[in-house]
């Protein structure tokens, strides 16, 4: 029903439709005629029949069964006939583009009242744009493809292409040279990692994992060997397209005996006798994009070692989709090489020397990661405290057990420890050259990634106990917890399992350990 022929009511006229035959509720100070949908209902009829629901104000007991989404679903719209005259609803959910008021829904620098040295007027614009973009076209796409597991749509991809969502997702850098950037609300020369943070960080929002991943990741890890090792020639073919989303873009590295282990990967390539070509054979594990990729960023073993190489889909590349604990929206591929012919030109840096390609991005790759991660533990904590708000136990908000509390000062605590040292460490990255972040953040990185992606798994198994079995039931009122929980073991994988990251920042600060002090 259009909004203008809402009936203006009373609650004593709504207390008058309180039979099975005519069956009206009261929702947030709107009426909802449910005489016929009561039979359909997926909660069953006899809790609508109740002498507190019928004809009642049912705000609380419908609040604590449901999410709000379900009310702004087209099928159950409709079904509301009025509002209660001299009342407002008060209940809001996801108003486009706006801020959450919860506490600690957001980061500081973005919640009201707070301040922040390190984000500026144009962050906070671009923010807003950034922010306004993705609940308007990215988020009803996640929805539906998280449903139905096809890759994201088309159109969604073009619209980032028109704003240059995909050469920011890149970072600050050459790539940006010329591009009118969120429709000219940032210079190229000023985007910097805060703007990239905030892109991937609005991306997060959503928790919706397995979309978030399909949505390019596999550019974002992919394409940056080809822009700074691929010859002019290459890059001028290639990326363009990619930049524009009409072509994708994956990394392939990872392989069925191999793992991560770079060095016992065993896809190998071997130049023709004209030495005109190389010849790849072999197979790919876990890749992100895989399926719907038209370029490979692939890892091989060479003659003179390991070599990365470009590898375009074509004769002899096979992409299989692999059903991870995660929808299949990401396109994550089993890929087999055969006898596939590759252009000697499509080497990416030095033959023998790839180790330096694939290790140059790692920072820059778990940073992204940290920022999601980060983000993706707030919308677990917003979504725990208006749980424990909205939930009564023995008549009480289930925040009144101190046990739950003590849960929500952990999950806080993390999420904020894990945001503060993120921002620092995007400071130092926006005040030092490439060198100086190889060598004064790859340890700081790496602690932050195995830190980050720790706090992660403690507030999902948090969140799994606050929410009980709908913690683990994929639709309903914890549907986001039961993603979450089922999807962040993934996290603690990609670009280096947590213990490793852990260790290899002690080893970073080895090294750098002066040979002059003693105790
Ligand atoms: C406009 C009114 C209502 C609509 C459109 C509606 C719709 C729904 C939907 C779609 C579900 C399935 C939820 C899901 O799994 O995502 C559901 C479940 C349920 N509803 Fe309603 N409902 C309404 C009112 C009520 C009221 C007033 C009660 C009374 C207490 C109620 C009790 C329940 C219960 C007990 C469940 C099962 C919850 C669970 O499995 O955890 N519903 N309802």
């Amino acid at each position: 029903m259009a909004t203008q022929e809402l009936r203006q009511l009373t609650r004593e006229e709504v207390a008058k439709h309180n039979t099975d035959e005519d069956l009206w509720i009261i929702i947030d100070a709107n009426v909802y005629d449910i005489s016929r949908f009561k039979r359909f209902h997926p909660g069953g009829l006899s809790v609508l029949l109740d002498p507190d629901i019928v004809g009642q104000d049912a705000t609380e007991a419908f609040y604590s069964l449901h999410r709000h989404e379900v009310l702004e679903q087209s099928q159950y719209k409709r079904l509301k006939i009025g509002t209660i005259a001299g009342e407002q609803s008060v209940i809001r959910w996801r108003i486009p583009g706006t801020v959450s008021k919860v506490p600690y829904a957001e980061p500081t620098w973005l919640a009201d009242g707070y301040h922040s040295p390190y984000f500026n007027d144009n962050h906070r614009a671009f923010q807003k744009e950034v922010r306004k973009f993705f609940d308007t076209v990215v988020y009803p796409d996640a929805i539906a493809r998280e449903a139905d597991g096809k890759r994201p749509s088309q159109s969604v991809i073009d619209k980032m292409a028109e704003l240059e969502l995909h050469a920011m997702r890149l970072g600050p850098g050459k790539h940006l040279k010329g591009r009118t950037l969120m429709g000219g609300l940032v210079k190229p020369e000023e985007f910097d990692y805060f703007h990239e943070l905030i892109i991937t960080q609005e991306f997060a929002r959503a928790s919706l994992r397995g979309y978030g991943d399909g949505l390019l990741g596999g550019k974002v890890i992919g394409l940056p060997p080809v822009l700074n090792f691929g010859s002019e020639e290459l890059k001028a073919r290639i990326v363009p397209d990619i930049f524009a989303g009409k072509k994708f873009i994956c990394l392939a590295i990872s392989e069925a005996f191999a793992g991560s282990d770079v060095m016992g990967l065993q896809t190998t390539a071997v130049k023709t006798e004209d030495g005109k070509h190389w010849i790849i054979n072999g197979n790919k594990k876990w890749i992100t994009n895989g399926t719907f990729a038209d370029y490979f960023t692939v890892g091989c073993k060479t003659e003179d070692g390991f070599t990365v190489i470009l590898v375009e889909r074509g004769p002899g590349v096979e992409t299989k989709q692999i059903k991870t604990s995660y929808s299949t929206t990401a396109g994550t591929a089993y890929i087999t090489f055969d006898n596939v012919k590759v252009p000697v030109e499509n080497t990416l840096g030095e033959e023998g020397g790839g180790i330096f390609v694939i290790l140059s991005n790692f920072n820059h790759e778990r940073w992204v990661m940290c920022c999601a991660s980060a983000r993706s533990q707030r919308g677990i904590i917003e979504e725990c405290l208006k749980w424990t708000t909205q939930r009564k136990v023995f008549g009480k908000p289930l925040h009144s057990q101190a046990v739950i509390r003590s849960k929500l000062a952990g999950m806080i605590s993390r999420a904020e420890s894990a945001q503060n040292w993120l921002e620092n460490i995007t400071y130092q990255m926006c005040n030092m050259s490439y060198r100086q972040q190889a060598n004064k953040l790859a340890g700081q990185i790496a602690f932050l990634k195995s830190y980050s992606t720790s706090c992660a798994q403690d507030t999902a198994r948090d969140a799994v106990q606050i929410f009980g079995g709908r913690g683990i039931t994929q639709t309903g009122m914890g549907k986001y917890i039961e993603h979450y929980h089922r999807t962040i073991a993934f996290d603690a994988l990609l670009g280096g399992a947590e213990d490793v990251l852990a260790d290899l920042g002690v080893r970073q600060a080895l090294r750098a350990m002066p040979r002059d002090v003693r105790l």
